[in-house]
């Protein structure tokens, strides 16, 4: 089985043109491709789908490491509309993408015919704390609550973009310790289907620098999904302004949160590193 791997600054993907022939049991081969000794290590599997809806160029199915299914990924949708334009799969460069987040829009931006950066609207933000989902008596947004991990207390945002985040915001970012604090809020007991994790030091009010422990995936150098959600965290904290540069492990995204239409967008890179077969 042919296959591509890509990735969004370092948030690598392996993806299968699934438009001719289907994938078994994606979940299985996602956990036995993304291992990094025992496969081709990527963070996710991505699969390139047709898709019923008239209103849809393509449908993307995303499945991180351990084999679940999360709803949406910023960084491999850039590699998505990236893979598409390239390969000629369309000639358009404002797509509509279905996922499980609902239709997302890439648009590819061109410098002298070639990909130079992705641009995605990535929708409307989800902040009611059982949209998350998250458990607990208010429906309201969830900003600064406490929540206690362990022997530590945290103060948390939470914002969905399709797949849900816990932000939290430090002193100084280089001190968290990212493998002992991820997994346990992850999986913490407040949130049914799991979590992603952004620990977030802001810089100044157009510049923020993020590190991540992403749900079924682990430490990650990047997640497009966190920085939106980072960025929507530190608007509603009153930290920075509506742009901002997010930087980091593998580089820097610029996410806005639009004032006009709620809606946020997201442009950094995506890339190409090299094709290969899979013996099956
Ligand atoms: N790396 C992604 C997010 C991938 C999904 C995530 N691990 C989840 O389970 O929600 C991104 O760039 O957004």
């Amino acid at each position: 089985m042919k296959f591509t791997k890509m990735h969004g600054l370092g948030n690598d993907f392996v993806l299968i043109d699934c438009l001719e022939k289907e994938v078994e049991n994606p979940s299985q081969l996602a956990k036995e491709m993304c291992d990094r000794n025992f496969g081709i290590g990527a963070d996710g599997l991505v699969l390139i789908l047709p898709s019923d809806l008239a209103e849809a160029d393509y449908r993307m199915r995303i499945f991180n490491p351990d084999g679940s299914e999360p709803q949406m990924c910023g960084n491999a949708i850039r590699c998505f509309a990236k893979y598409l334009y390239e390969r000629e799969l369309t000639d358009k460069t404002q797509l509509n993408i279905e996922t499980l987040a609902g239709m997302i829009k890439p648009e590819i931006i061109l410098e002298e015919g070639a990909v130079k950066l992705v641009t995605v609207d990535m929708g409307e933000p989800i902040l009611s704390r059982n949209e998350i989902p998250m458990l607990g008596e208010e429906q309201e947004q969830v900003i600064k609550e406490e929540l206690r991990v362990g022997t530590e207390t945290f103060e948390i945002t939470t914002v969905s973009m399709g797949n849900p985040h816990c932000v939290i915001f430090v002193e100084d970012i280089e001190k968290i310790e990212l493998t002992n604090w991820g997994p346990q809020i992850e999986t913490h007991e407040l949130f049914p289907e799991d979590i992603n994790v952004e620990f977030i030091e802001v810089l100044n009010q157009d510049e923020i620098e993020m590190r991540v422990w992403e749900r079924g995936a682990g430490v990650t150098l990047a997640c497009g999904t966190g920085a939106c959600a980072s960025t929507v965290a530190s608007i509603l904290n009153e930290l920075t302004e509506r742009k901002v540069t997010v930087h980091l492990a593998g580089g820097d995204l610029v996410i806005e949160w639009s004032e006009d239409n709620n809606r946020v967008y997201m442009s950094g890179p995506a890339t190409e590193v090299f094709v290969g077969e899979w013996k099956l």
